[in-house]
């Protein structure tokens, strides 16, 4: 029988915190190649402390994470960025004055050596037309949902193999969240990115996740397939 293959994000009983405080109590989490995985929890249950230690830029207090079998949280951040991990906040990022074209460009700046920028580009320009349409404009006049096409444009420019994204639907009107989510699935078919998901948004996140945690007070309390978590009838009690 073959060996299980290699988890893309693997992380063990993984506690961190910020100065005394004590956020993360051991977690243990998993996102495969091609797997959505969303994280779900009430304000300040520890997702994002969780996605910062992953990208190394928290160091953890004991535990391990693993990016392809490699420890990304007690490196420099560079180890997370070449071991294929993209992260993008939940705040709007873009460099406003810069044309979407040239935002996109910039973000190719951390793709793997030898990978062909124009080829991305035309990739990312099939995903979200509109930022062909508009490449030669300054990316600060476009729209708030555009601005989030445009940032997660520059993410896949790197040719990431793991998503972190935090909040991608925050402030944006439903049709715009429904073409990005379109896109993550898309993204997670096609070229096996694994993606990790926090999201306010629960019922949206777990029509497009494969699996889902629910974490509180630093804690991972439930794993289940989404199909599983959507149809609790208790679903609403675990927030
Ligand atoms: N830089 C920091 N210094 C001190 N405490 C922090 C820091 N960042 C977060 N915390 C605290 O850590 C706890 C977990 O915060 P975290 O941002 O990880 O939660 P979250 O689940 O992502 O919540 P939200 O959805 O509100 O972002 C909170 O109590 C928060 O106040």
């Amino acid at each position: 029988m073959d060996a299980p293959a290699e988890p893309l994000l693997d992380v063990r009983d993984l506690t961190a915190g910020y100065g005394r405080k004590q956020v993360l109590h051991g977690i243990d989490l998993r996102v495969d190649e091609g797997e959505i995985v969303t994280l779900m929890g009430h304000n300040g249950a520890g997702k994002t402390t969780a996605i910062r230690s992953v990208l190394g830029a928290l160091r953890p207090r004991s535990g391990t994470v693993r990016v392809s079998g490699r420890d990304t949280a007690r490196a420099p951040v560079r180890r997370a960025v070449a071991a294929g991990v993209a992260m993008i906040p939940s705040e709007r990022f873009v460099f406003p004055d810069l044309s979407v074209h040239d935002n996109l460009l910039l973000g190719a700046a951390n793709a793997p050596s030898g990978s062909d920028a124009a080829e991305r580009m035309a990739a990312v320009g099939r995903l979200f037309p509109v930022l062909e349409e508009r490449a030669r404009q300054p990316a600060g006049s476009m729209s708030g949902g555009q601005q989030r096409m445009v940032s997660l444009g520059m993410a896949l420019m790197a040719r990431p193999r793991l998503l972190l994204l935090d909040e991608p639907s925050l402030g944006l009107a439903p049709a715009v969240v429904e073409t990005i989510f379109g896109t993550l699935r898309a993204l997670a078919d096609d070229e096996r990115l694994g993606i990790l998901l926090l999201e306010q948004n629960v019922k949206q996140a777990l029509q497009i996740a494969d699996r889902a945690y629910v974490m509180r007070s630093g804690r991972i309390i439930l794993e289940e397939t989404a199909e599983q978590m959507r149809l609790r009838p208790d679903f609403w009690d675990l927030f």
